[in-house]
């Protein structure tokens, strides 16, 4: 099987008061189709910098990225929208603002077609965005008429994963996205994303600090450590995993 994603050796270097600190060091690994991968990692482990390379907003230093088979490494956040689509921690990224829900799922549906929003067009789509909301967490079925300003996080957050995921990308990147809702939200957005990619088998890094979700979800678990990959348990590990021996990982 060609690997969705194979990353050769990643280092991204910088200087720091005329020091050079490494902030990935050396990072290889293979992502296989389906994987659903949760990235752990101490604060200042170098989890964003490693999504940050993934999805193209910085450069490796060194190293190599291959993506279904083709080098991307110097391609840009930009070309690889295509790709790769990211769900912030902050729930206002992603979406826009002053636009209804509606307006916005449109938009990710026709994501990379014109971008004119035709409001014949949303209303010819209007039956199929109902029945997408219907699914929905969080009750953003009700709200598909209202500006996404007015949404709580735990809505808004719902809304940007169903506009990462609408088109199915080849690689989803979560980065700690249902850190900043309250509980309930939190875990009623993690079960739809669990059911989202499971349905779509969808291809999937998940970075988060909450060490139950890290054991309830996904079928990969990689611990990264200032800039290296120190763990890498597959499905049947991380059955075997406890929060215990997690935090023995992260206090490594
Ligand atoms: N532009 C920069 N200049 C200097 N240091 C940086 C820069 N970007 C990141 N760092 C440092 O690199 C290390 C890795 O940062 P990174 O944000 O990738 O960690 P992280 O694992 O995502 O942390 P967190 O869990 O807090 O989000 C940290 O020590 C951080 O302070």
């Amino acid at each position: 099987m060609t690997p969705r994603m194979t990353l050769n050796q990643i280092s991204y270097q910088i200087s720091d008061d005329n020091d050079q600190k490494q902030l990935l060091d050396q990072l290889s690994l293979d992502i296989n189709p389906g994987e659903f991968v949760v990235l752990l990692g101490a604060n200042g482990a170098g989890k964003s910098t490693f999504f940050n390379t993934v999805a193209g907003d910085l450069t490796p230093t060194s190293g190599q990225i291959i993506f279904n088979g083709q080098e991307i490494t110097k391609q840009s956040a930009q070309q690889r929208t295509r790709l790769i689509s990211r769900v912030y921690q902050d729930p206002k990224l992603g979406t826009a603002a002053d636009m209804t829900v509606a307006e916005n799922i449109l938009l990710a549906m026709r994501r990379g077609q014109r971008r004119r929003l035709l409001p014949r067009r949303l209303k010819q789509q209007l039956p199929q965005i109902k029945a997408l909301a219907k699914t929905l967490p969080n009750h953003l079925e009700q709200q598909l008429n209202r500006p996404v300003s007015a949404l709580s996080g735990g809505q808004r957050q719902t809304l940007n994963f169903l506009m990462a995921t609408i088109q199915k990308p080849e690689l989803l990147l979560l980065d700690e996205h249902t850190s900043a809702l309250d509980a309930v939200s939190s875990q009623a957005l993690m079960a739809f994303t669990d059911q989202t990619i499971q349905d779509n088998q969808l291809t999937c890094l998940m970075i988060t600090h909450d060490l139950e979700d890290a054991l309830r979800y996904g079928n990969r678990l990689l611990v990264l450590k200032a800039g290296q990959l120190i763990a890498d348990f597959n499905a049947v590990e991380q059955q075997q995993l406890t929060t215990e021996k997690l935090l023995n990982y992260l206090n490594a």
